[in-house]
């Protein structure tokens, strides 16, 4: 046992009925880090943070949390806090006294109320009922409330869903400052450009397994080519450069007819010192897709094909 480790899952499996959700899902985070949680839609991501804040337990596998291996009970592990599904809160009550109510329900005294509601910018909405907040308050105060009990582990299901800007650098500071002071932080999102702002690893679930996990660099650095945007001066000349530079392949036009070109970076620098040769300005040179997004799309479309292929030889196999 790695008593460092806030989380340390091996060869987790969980199923509902005929649904396997997690299949041999193998984690590790350690305390101060903020992990990042993709993989499409029924990915087994929700149901993985479940099992971390004790809300069902797995049906295979070890799981330690903050160095305790959790056993077949429903229990909440000591130092975590988080939600899954979207914080439950008192619709009829306001933001304060929902606080103050789940402060009491875990045996405290309201301390730290006024505090929590600062850090996730609700301060000014603090006595106002809860029932008509938005989608993105109600987020921001299940933060909150995870943080009146100054969790080792947050686990949070989808925190940005609904911020909007505003509220967006509130949750990234609250995190980051958790995460500087020893908490690790583990969750889950759609959004590739949160999780690329906030995360230092990240573990890509694809059909119940692990597709990838680890630091978000080593996963940019397995994408040899990437598609990039690209503004110059003149967009012509551009365009017969790119056709006519070894590593470089032209891609059609994007919706705003700008050039697109597919390559790594020996042919990129190649280009660019072939475009400012010939006098032609770059102004802009952007991936297309985030390289989290490059690499999560080509994992999950080769783990798809995989899948598909196994399919139809089993169903060849079938027919023998
Ligand atoms: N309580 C449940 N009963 C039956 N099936 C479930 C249950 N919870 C999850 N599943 C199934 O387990 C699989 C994984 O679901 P899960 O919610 O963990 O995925 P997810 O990655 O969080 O998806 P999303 O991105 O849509 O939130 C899906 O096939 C889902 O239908």
């Amino acid at each position: 046992m790695d008593a460092r480790l806030a989380v340390r899952a091996r060869g987790v499996g969980k199923h509902f009925g005929d649904v396997i959700a997690l299949d041999g899902v193998d984690l590790e985070v350690g305390p101060g880090r903020v992990h990042g949680l993709v993989g499409p839609n029924g990915a087994g991501k929700t149901t993985l943070l479940g099992l971390l804040l004790g809300l069902a337990v797995a049906d295979r596998g070890a799981l330690e949390i903050l160095g305790t291996p959790v056993g077949r009970a429903l229990t909440a592990p000591d130092g975590v806090a988080g939600f899954v599904d979207g914080p439950g809160l008192y619709p009829s009550l306001t933001a304060r006294q929902n606080l103050a109510a789940l402060g009491a329900l875990r045996g405290g005294r309201g301390a730290g109320v006024g505090e929590a509601l600062e850090q996730v910018g609700l301060t000014e909405v603090a006595d106002d009922r809860v029932g008509g907040f938005s989608l993105g308050m109600r987020q921001r105060l299940g933060l909150a409330a995870a943080l009146l009990s100054r969790p080792r582990l947050l686990v949070l299901d989808e925190p940005s869903n609904g911020l909007d800007p505003a509220g967006k650098r509130h949750v990234h500071g609250v995190l980051r400052r958790l995460a500087s002071e020893g908490t690790a932080v583990v969750l889950s999102s759609h959004r590739m450009d949160d999780l690329e702002a906030l995360c230092s690893e990240v573990t890509i679930l694809h059909t119940g397994r692990v597709a990838f996990s680890g630091p978000l660099d080593e996963l940019a650095a397995r994408n040899d080519e990437l598609d990039y945007r690209l503004l110059t001066s003149d967009p012509d000349r551009a365009r017969r450069t790119a056709a006519g530079t070894t590593g470089v392949r032209l891609l059609p036009d994007d919706a705003a007819g700008r050039l697109v070109v597919r390559a790594g970076v020996p042919g990129l620098d190649a280009l660019v010192a072939r475009l400012v040769g010939d006098g032609v300005a770059v102004r802009e040179l952007t991936p297309v897709v985030s390289p989290l997004e490059a690499a999560l799309l080509t994992l999950t479309e080769s783990r798809g094909a995989e899948a598909e292929a196994g399919a139809e030889a089993g169903a060849e196999g079938g027919v023998r």
